[in-house]
């Protein structure tokens, strides 16, 4: 079972959870009977969480004093993972797995090619969503972290993920059956011919070198449907050998772009007018001439030495309000201001801004007539309005 894309509403002991702590503090935490999740605001025993619904808030009085602590047991899902896996390299971030995702029609019908895993973060992401994922990364130590991770994260066992510890760069894509550097629990792999039958439809390469892997793939894709590829790259140098190898491997579609997060709010600003900042200046240029007056009589004072009774600082009348500066407190949307909507940017989210190259490839451009037909029939069929491709229309015999 994964924890990661199978919904239930009670925790139950050995599921994975998440605990929300603060918002730069998540962690993950597999439950379990007897045991406790220490924070600094308190000690929580995994037992009050066992039977509750996922999203429950679990409080503990803070020792010595009246307070409680609480934190958060939420449900895994990829977007969490992402904010709280250790890092073990540089991370795609939620912002740009999604759009990437959605370029690449990434669906249960897709078989996604991944190379490096990295941290896993994009992995978990595409094992919620793709049909298939085999991910490669040749590093050691991050290839059996990450294999551990989907191990525990149930994306292995009877899972839709295969790791292998792998150059691609050098060594291709490619698996041999009993490829021992191939970690998977699928008997459909299991029982596919050597090599397994790979068939990608999607490509994300997240590599120093893309351009080395890109020779490789045409021996692991689809050769009936649309093949869609990304490359994420930090330069613009990597974006250009990137489509230099794209182009010489007859890559088509090929487009870059670059995603910048950011975070608009919405708010209120009181309207000023210009008359506001007049009697602003007004205000300042009284006080500081009773400033510069009051200074002269305490000078005079001094050198005359002579006594002059305590003058009391004159009082100057509380301003109503004083958009521009101090005065009584008003808050956002208070009535009695004028107020207009406006929107702020934060700064920049959680993204790690890099270049996107995306290309298509269609192998095999002859379309099957026997299967159009059928899928003409059953559009037919269905009574949907729809405009069906005749066989005998040139324009659209071919896929181009
Ligand atoms: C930036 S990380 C990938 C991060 C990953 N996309 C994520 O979201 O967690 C790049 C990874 O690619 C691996 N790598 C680099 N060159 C490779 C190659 N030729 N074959 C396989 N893995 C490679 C690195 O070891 C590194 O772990």
């Amino acid at each position: 079972m994964s924890h990661f894309s199978d919904y239930k509403d009670l925790i139950q002991a050995d599921d994975w959870a998440l605990i929300w702590i603060s918002r730069d503090n998540i962690k993950p935490v597999k439950i379990t009977a007897g045991a406790t999740f220490n924070t600094r605001y308190g000690s929580f025993p995994h037992d009050d969480m066992i039977g509750k619904p996922f999203g429950s808030q679990i409080a503990v009085r803070t020792r010595g004093s009246n307070k409680f602590g609480f934190i958060h047991v939420l449900q895994p899902t990829p977007e969490l993972w992402t904010l709280s896996l250790p890092h073990r390299t540089q991370i795609v971030y939620t912002p740009d797995s999604s759009y990437i995702m959605q370029r690449i029609q990434c669906s249960p019908q897709s078989r996604v090619i991944e190379a490096g895993t990295g941290s896993g973060s994009f992995s978990h992401a595409f094992a919620r969503s793709a049909g298939y994922v085999f991910s490669y990364e040749f590093h050691e130590i991050r290839y059996e972290q990450a294999r551990k991770e989907f191990e525990d994260h149930g994306l292995l066992q009877d899972g839709n993920l295969a790791i292998t510890h792998r150059d691609v760069c050098q060594d291709g894509f490619a698996i041999q059956k009993g490829d021992k550097t191939t970690f998977f629990d699928d008997e459909r792999l299991n029982e596919s011919p050597s090599p397994v039958q790979i068939n990608a439809n999607a490509i994300f390469l997240d590599l120093p070198a893309p351009w080395s892997a890109i020779p490789h793939l045409d021996e692991v894709i689809s050769q009936d449907s649309k093949v869609s590829l990304c490359c994420f790259s930090p330069c613009i140098e990597q974006v250009d050998k990137t489509i230099e190898a794209l182009e010489k491997q007859g890559w088509t579609e090929i487009e870059m772009v670059e995603i910048q997060g950011k975070q608009y709010e919405s708010r209120r600003q009181m309207v000023r007018h210009l008359d506001d900042a007049l009697q602003r200046l007004r205000d300042v240029k009284e006080r500081k001439q009773m400033g510069v007056e009051r200074r002269k009589r305490m000078f005079n004072k001094l050198i005359s030495d002579q006594e002059e009774p305590y003058e009391q600082r004159p009082e100057t009348p509380k301003t109503q309000f004083n958009p521009f500066g101090k005065g009584s407190r008003v808050k956002e949307g208070d009535t009695g201001f004028q107020w207009k909507e406006v929107s702020k940017v934060e700064s920049e989210i959680k993204s790690h801004t890099s270049y996107l190259t995306f290309a298509s490839k269609i192998v095999n451009k002859t379309r099957d007539e026997t299967l159009v037909a059928k899928l003409a029939d059953e559009i037919r069929g269905s009574g949907a309005k729809v405009s069906v491709p005749n066989k005998t229309d040139d324009k659209i015999g071919k896929l181009s």
